[in-house]
């Protein structure tokens, strides 16, 4: 949790022969069990609405977005006159599609020079990590980077950065002493300079309720902002999957401190809460940028709701 922790490249990685979509629909294995294990070969009734309802409960849809998909339903069960479980199966993934397309918004980095992609979110959540997996995935598309170490509360997290840089070929700008600011305010001069595309500046992990974390937090952003007024371009909110509800909290919190613009929503593997995107779209909205399937360097990927409600729903 307090280091960089290198994406596993060859060992855990999954076998080359899989898809995206392949790789998508087994992390999410779990809460595609929950929901797909319904509608098995049943008649439409009041007892496997009910079952459906907990069971989206249950994978952290949320109250909100479960009643929304319940209710719609319900109306699309007498309207279009469905009778079996499949037929309610396909009407679910029209209505999730519906509910999650406005979410898939991708990142376009072409929004500055250097584009600043400034990353946030609680400790542990992904963010050094994921910082790593989008250096890949930038640089995949032809463009150059440049690595901000501002997670200058940990002397680990700081060298970390600086070894997967030198491994990767990717310019890491740290700093023995200085805050976070600071650092990321030379890494963008440093940018600058030497004509990069994009730089990704890291920050510590913080709770919402630690307030003088927010307000320091707060305090990063305005400096990066005396860099370039449309700075940052983007400001990441990372979260954890597995916190499920929470993360309406942590969008809401660290959107008042600092304006999230996008969201990486890591460890979708392994976890029974993958409902959580349909809680976001109800109840804070935010472009989901990325999604993280994976410790492997290829596991964060750009979020696509039709791939995404495939790899739930799909039989
Ligand atoms: N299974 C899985 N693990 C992930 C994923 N993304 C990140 N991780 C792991 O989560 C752990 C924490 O990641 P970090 O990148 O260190 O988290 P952080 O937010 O930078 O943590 P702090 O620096 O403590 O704030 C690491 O072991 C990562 O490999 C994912 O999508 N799936």
């Amino acid at each position: 949790m307090f280091g960089f922790k290198k994406p596993k490249e060859a060992s855990n990685a999954p076998p080359a022969q899989l898809s995206w979509a392949e790789r998508l629909k087994a992390g999410l294995a779990k809460t595609r069990g929950q929901i797909g294990s319904l509608f098995s070969r049943r008649k439409i009734d009041a007892e496997l609405l009910e079952e459906l309802e907990s069971t989206l409960l249950m994978a952290d849809c949320g109250i909100d977005a479960t009643a929304w998909l319940l209710e719609q339903l319900k109306l699309a069960v007498k309207r279009d006159k469905l009778e079996t479980s499949d037929q309610l199966r396909a009407a679910l993934a029209t209505l999730l599609l519906q509910l999650l397309a406005p979410l898939e918004e991708p990142l376009d980095a072409g929004r500055g020079k250097p584009f600043i992609m400034m990353i946030a979110g609680v400790n542990g959540a992904g963010k050094t990590t994921s910082i790593g997996k989008l250096a890949k995935h930038f640089q995949g598309q032809g463009l150059s980077v440049l690595l901000a170490a501002g997670d200058t509360f940990r002397a680990a997290a700081r060298e970390q950065l600086k070894a997967w840089g030198e491994r990767n070929d990717v310019t890491v700008i740290a700093q023995e002493s200085g805050d976070s600011a600071a650092v990321i305010f030379d890494a963008i001069h440093a940018a600058k300079a030497r004509g990069i595309d994009v730089v990704l500046a890291d920050t510590a992990g913080r709770l919402p309720t630690q307030l003088h974390l927010m307000e320091e937090i707060a305090k990063v952003k305005r400096v990066i902002q005396k860099t370039d007024p449309g700075a940052p371009h983007e400001v990441l909110l990372v979260l954890d999957a597995n916190i499920g509800q929470n993360a309406i909290q942590q969008v809401k919190a660290f959107d008042k401190a600092i304006g999230v613009s996008g969201l990486a929503v890591t460890k979708l593997d392994g976890s029974a809460k993958g409902g959580v995107l349909a809680a976001i779209a109800r109840q804070c909205p935010k472009p989901v940028r990325f999604i993280g399937v994976g410790e492997g360097i290829d596991d964060l990927r750009p979020f696509s709701a039709e791939e995404f409600v495939e790899a739930l729903l799909e039989p």
